[in-house]
């Protein structure tokens, strides 16, 4: 079992975190534990309530339940003393699109009443180099990929210096290069201290680049850990060739799977694949069941799930997992 963390130790922490549109529950008795140091992934399809989340992280929605620590402290309580050292890309902020980039960042930090006026160009500049701009910083927007803008986003969310990144889909709409791009510059960000939050809908985004990931659906958390814990948590898959699969299917169910045929049948045999739950009997039994009942057995495989499968169990259909 893993320790339970110290708060110190947390750059976020959520406990029964909720809020409600309506009748919908937009976010329910979210419990989030965000280690610091670390790349943390967000995980969840379209509308199940990471960008509500991440807006009451940040004191921009106020949530009807539960308690929010940022940085060890709490929130909105230390809300002045606290997101000065947070950084976030939630929409991305407007540029004029005929200003250059450095024009652009000099515009929104002047416009931020807490900045400092007499660092503000050597801020700028620090923040477009550290996003790879620093060459284009005089170029004007409308000049830009999406990556560059969604890079832009990031430099301006770095224009003072922050333990802590949140990101709201920062992939997203981008081109496999712009992808690239904005994976690379948050690896660097967290080889450099800085904790990464960020949301996707996308499970090979969040499997590239982050080294915990929590999982949403339908405002609940189904799931949170290290890569390596929820690999680990993932439950064998069994597959049976056979042609008599009704028998089969029926013989499965009495022993508690919850197997389906396969649409797709391998020559003349049907297939059937099945979750191998905890509570299931041994792959050995299965198949003396099987025999038994008089199934023919052609085929009988064990196979350990992939991520990917175990995010479809957890969130269901509908998820997108590849762009
Ligand atoms: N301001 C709002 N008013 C009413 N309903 C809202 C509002 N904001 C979000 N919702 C609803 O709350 C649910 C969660 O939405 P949220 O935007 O947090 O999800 P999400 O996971 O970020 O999805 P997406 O990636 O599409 O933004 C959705 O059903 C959404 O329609």
């Amino acid at each position: 079992m893993t320790a339970v963390p110290e708060l110190e130790d947390l750059a976020i922490r959520t406990t029964g975190l909720g809020k409600s549109f309506g009748k919908r529950r937009a976010v329910n008795d979210l419990d989030l534990a965000v280690p610091r140091g670390s790349i943390f992934g967000f995980l969840g399809p379209n509308g199940s309530g990471k960008t509500t989340t991440i807006r009451m992280l940040l004191g921009l929605a106020t949530p009807d339940a539960g308690s929010i620590s940022l940085l060890a402290e709490p929130m909105p309580a230390a809300a002045a003393r606290v997101l000065p050292r947070v950084g976030s890309l939630i929409e991305g902020p407007a540029f004029y699109p005929f200003l250059s980039g450095r024009a652009n960042l000099v515009r929104l930090d002047s416009a931020d009443r807490t900045s400092n006026a007499s660092t503000r160009h050597r801020r700028v500049d620090a923040a477009l180099d550290k996003v790879g701009l620093g060459k284009a910083a005089r170029l004007a927007v409308h000049a830009y990929s999406l990556g560059m803008k969604q890079r832009l986003g990031i430099a301006h969310a770095l224009m003072a210096e922050r333990e802590l990144l949140v990101l709201d889909e920062p992939t997203n709409g981008l081109d496999p290069q712009g992808t690239r791009e904005v994976r690379h510059l948050i690896r660097v960000l967290a080889t450099e201290g800085t904790t990464v939050f960020v949301s996707s809908h996308l499970l090979s985004e969040i499997e590239q680049t982050c080294s915990h990931v929590a999982v949403m659906s339908n405002g609940n958390l189904v799931a949170q850990g290290t890569l390596e814990e929820l690999r680990a948590d993932g439950r064998p898959l069994v597959s049976l060739r056979t042609p008599d699969t009704g028998v089969a299917l029926a013989v499965l169910e009495r022993l508690g799977l919850d197997a389906r045929v396969d649409p797709v049948p391998a020559g003349d045999d049907g297939v059937l694949d099945a979750v191998l739950g905890s509570e299931a009997p041994e792959p050995e039994r299965l198949v003396e069941e099987l025999v038994a009942a008089g199934v023919r057995v052609r085929g009988f495989t064990v196979q350990a799930a992939s991520l990917e499968e175990r995010f479809v169990a957890l969130t269901g259909e509908g998820f997108d997992l590849v762009q």
